[in-house]
């Protein structure tokens, strides 16, 4: 077994060569390198703080001084919370838009009904789900005991910092972090029938397949509807705030502020008309349609404006005008123009206030700012003669028209939006629900240790300016070592993981000055597209360059590579299937490598600490395209190569299994000897020691005693027979735990 094959030594404190490798102290206060600046940050963040003191003889006979830390995380509790917070508003506008719908059809306006029934039933459940999250109080974290706890299921399990941090003599002092958790799946709901990424294929071609009843739209087109009603609510109220600040610069009679606002209200209007000029609005339009009582063309009144082809401005529309309403329904009656129109109109009314904005600017004398030189004048201008009266009275009835024409889109481009979420949600009810919530379960565990992670590593590299600038001109990569096996309930596991990981692509990153002494971060979005505001104390915002200060927003690249070690998976190699395995990696390859690609194209070839990394990173990517490529039996090198390209890429490390105490444990050690050895010139015939020393006496036996209150891994000598050599930890931590 293991060392003892190689003949080494298994006593983690023994005397060779006169020497000790031994633990030197142990203390549970925060660590001393943090200035008191930062000290606030890892409060809030950090909890119940282990340290363990070693010293390890190194190559040249001196002593290197290794403290290892490990730390749970408050994010455990507060992300949820938030996420959870957020599921329950995004939830409440959605049955809250179903119902705007207008009349519908009888075989449409039941289908609604049986929706918005279910969705409130799962309303309920968030709700006490964040209630109960509300009432916990205690530790920061979940323990593995846990794992299946209805009520914790948003939490991830056993999440903590691990960090090493290291003093040799001649070498600059180094930090290297890990964020250790149990890999994110929904354990409540169980994995009888796969995880995500199944149970998401199979409704996706179930969906298909129930086209009589409703509508079948892609999942890209469902996530389009789901980012237009967001775009509505963030960009409708902005317009409004802008126009609002117009007519106060106006009433004012500031030039200066009235052309700023202008140029506000100007670029967010433009990015609205943008927003709504898809191909998906127009289709579902129609079907929204043909799915009202009787098809009736029941047209909206396009407010206060007509447009008459042949003139750029909207004109006022006559009073008493009659609309156009037929009572037959006939297909062919549908205006797909008006759509156009109406969203046409917001454009011509836009440039109705530019025109106005010009011309009361030339009467005071003061630079015109029109946008001449792109659009060309607006026509008013040419027919209009200088006008008179106060600023505020000439710009007001635009700015009306202009919301009226905004209102009209939005209302049009709202219940087309919803009525396609409508059909996702029907076609297979109450499973759609089921599934978005299994979905929500797992982002929401993976969520809370990559904010966690993304602090650590702000808060850690704060005065690298390369890193910095990578932060904000590339982004993060953010990998995950997966130690699951592929057999069993573990293949369900695995395949929630996947997808969660996956989802957090879309996670953006915003750094911001705290206000008050609350630094917990904020979340804010919807499902798909999530921004998390960290805040900073002032002290250490105040070193971040420029575009982040701006609030440049920062993206992340997360990565898995997943390589099962224990007996289950020599039963998955032997009798069953290691292909979700393969895939997953060969897929994150890919990832890898466009992370690598951006990051060379962006990103100066001398930023990383060692000039050679770049040509380093080269071979090490290929290395591990090849171990990918080879069909090896526990090929733990693709783990160890991973993780070594995501150090040099200064990316954020996660290492995974079912519970993060056991596989994780012995994986954590493995790597924290194998830097010293690597990077800070271990003693040769120290590294098994100090891998023992680690395992019996270190940080990651104290997590197994905080998980199932007992000091032993979860392993048999069966079970560790089908570990790989360095996976093993020493006789006597391990055997029958309670877990
Ligand atoms: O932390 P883990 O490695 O997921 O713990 C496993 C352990 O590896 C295994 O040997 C043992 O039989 C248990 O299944 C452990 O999982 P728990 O979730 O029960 O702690």
């Amino acid at each position: 077994m293991g060392e003892t094959e190689d003949g080494e030594s298994d006593h983690s404190t023994a005397d060779v060569q006169g020497q000790k490798c031994a633990l030197a102290y142990e203390y549970t206060s925060r660590e001393n390198s943090s200035s008191k600046d930062n000290l606030p940050l890892l409060n809030a963040v950090l909890k119940n703080p282990i340290c363990k003191l070693y010293r390890f003889p190194s190559s040249d006979n001196k002593w290197m001084c290794v403290r290892e830390q490990m730390s749970e995380s408050t994010l455990s509790f507060h992300i949820p919370k938030e996420l959870i917070n957020l599921h329950i508003k995004e939830d409440m506008r959605r049955n809250q838009e179903l119902k705007e719908l207008g009349e519908l059809s009888p075989h449409w306006d039941n289908m609604r009904k049986s929706v918005i029934a279910h969705c409130d039933q799962m309303l309920t459940l968030y709700q006490d789900m964040l209630a109960e999250l509300g009432k916990h109080t205690g530790s920061s974290f979940k323990s593995s005991c846990s794992k299946g706890e209805k009520t914790l299921e948003f939490v991830p399990v056993n999440l903590h910092l691990q960090r090493m941090y290291v003093h040799s003599p001649r070498l600059k002092d180094v930090l290297y972090d890990v964020i250790t958790v149990g890999a994110p799946a929904a354990h409540f709901q169980g994995f009888k029938n796969g995880g995500l990424q199944r149970l998401l294929n199979k409704f996706e071609s179930e969906r298909r397949n129930t086209g009589y009843q409703c509508i079948y739209y892609s999942p890209e087109n469902t996530a389009k509807a789901k980012e237009v009603l967001s775009n509505i609510n963030h960009l409708q109220p902005l317009i409004s705030s802008h126009t609002d600040l117009l007519l106060n610069s106006a009433r004012q009679h500031l030039p200066d502020s009235l052309k700023n606002s202008l140029k506000m209200l100007s670029e967010t209007t433009e990015l609205f008309v943008h927003a709504f000029k898809d191909q998906l609005i127009r289709s579902a339009l129609l079907a929204l349609y043909t799915a009202r009582p009787g098809c009736v063309l029941k047209k909206p009144t396009v407010p206060r404006i007509s447009v008459d082809d042949n003139d750029d401005q909207p004109k006022q529309e006559r009073p008493h005008e009659i609309q156009r309403q037929d009572s037959i329904p006939h297909h062919s009656e549908y205006d797909e123009e008006e759509w156009d129109r109406v969203w046409t109109n917001v454009g011509k009314s836009l440039n109705c206030i530019i025109a106005m904005v010009d011309r009361l600017l030339e009467k005071d004398n003061i630079p015109s700012i029109t946008k001449e030189e792109e659009s060309g004048p607006a026509p008013a201008e040419h027919v209009t003669p200088p006008i008179s009266g106060d600023w505020y009275e000439q710009l007001y009835p635009l700015t009306v028209t202009l919301k009226d024409c905004i209102g009209e889109v939005v209302t049009r481009a709202r219940q087309s939006m919803s009525f396609v979420l409508l059909q996702e949600l029907a076609c297979s009810l109450p499973q759609c629900l089921m599934l978005t919530l299994r979905r929500d379960i797992v982002f929401s565990q993976a969520l809370a240790g990559l904010v966690c992670g993304f602090i650590i590593k702000i808060h850690s590299s704060l005065r690298d300016q390369g890193f910095l600038q990578q932060l904000h001109t590339v982004g993060l990569i953010v990998q995950y070592e997966g130690l699951l096996s592929t057999y069993s309930e573990e293949i369900g596991m695995l395949e929630d993981m996947a997808v969660g990981i996956s989802d957090l692509q879309k996670v953006i990153f915003k750094i911001t000055e705290a206000k008050s002494d609350d630094l917990l971060p904020v979340i804010t979005g919807r499902r798909g597209h999530y921004v998390i505001e960290i805040r900073l104390p002032g002290k250490m915002f105040e070193l971040l360059p420029q575009e982040i200060k701006e609030g440049k927003l920062l993206h992340v690249y997360p990565v898995l590579f997943n390589v099962g070690i224990n007996e289950q998976q020599t039963l998955a190699e032997r009798f069953g299937d290691t292909s979700l395995q393969e895939s997953i990696n060969q897929e994150n390859l890919e990832l890898l490598k466009e992370y690598y690609n951006l990051f060379t194209e962006k990103m100066p070839p001398d930023c990383l600490p060692h000039f050679q990394d770049q040509n380093d990173l080269k071979g090490l990517l290929e290395n591990l395209h090849q171990n990918i490529q080879t069909k090896k039996r526990k090929n733990v090198e693709i783990m160890w190569l991973a993780a070594m390209i995501c150090r040099k890429l200064n990316g954020i490390r996660f290492t995974c299994c079912k519970s993060a105490k056991d596989r994780t444990s012995m994986s954590v050690t493995l790597e924290q000897c194998s830097i010293l050895r690597d990077g800070h010139h271990l003693h040769k015939d120290f590294f098994i020691r100090a891998l023992d020393c680690m395992r019996r006496e270190g940080c990651r036996i104290e997590n197994v005693l905080k998980n199932v209150k007992c000091r032993k891994y979860a392993f048999n000598m069966i079970q560790l027979m089908a570990f790989p050599k360095y996976y093993r930890p020493p006789e006597g931590t391990y055997g029958k735990a309670d877990t």
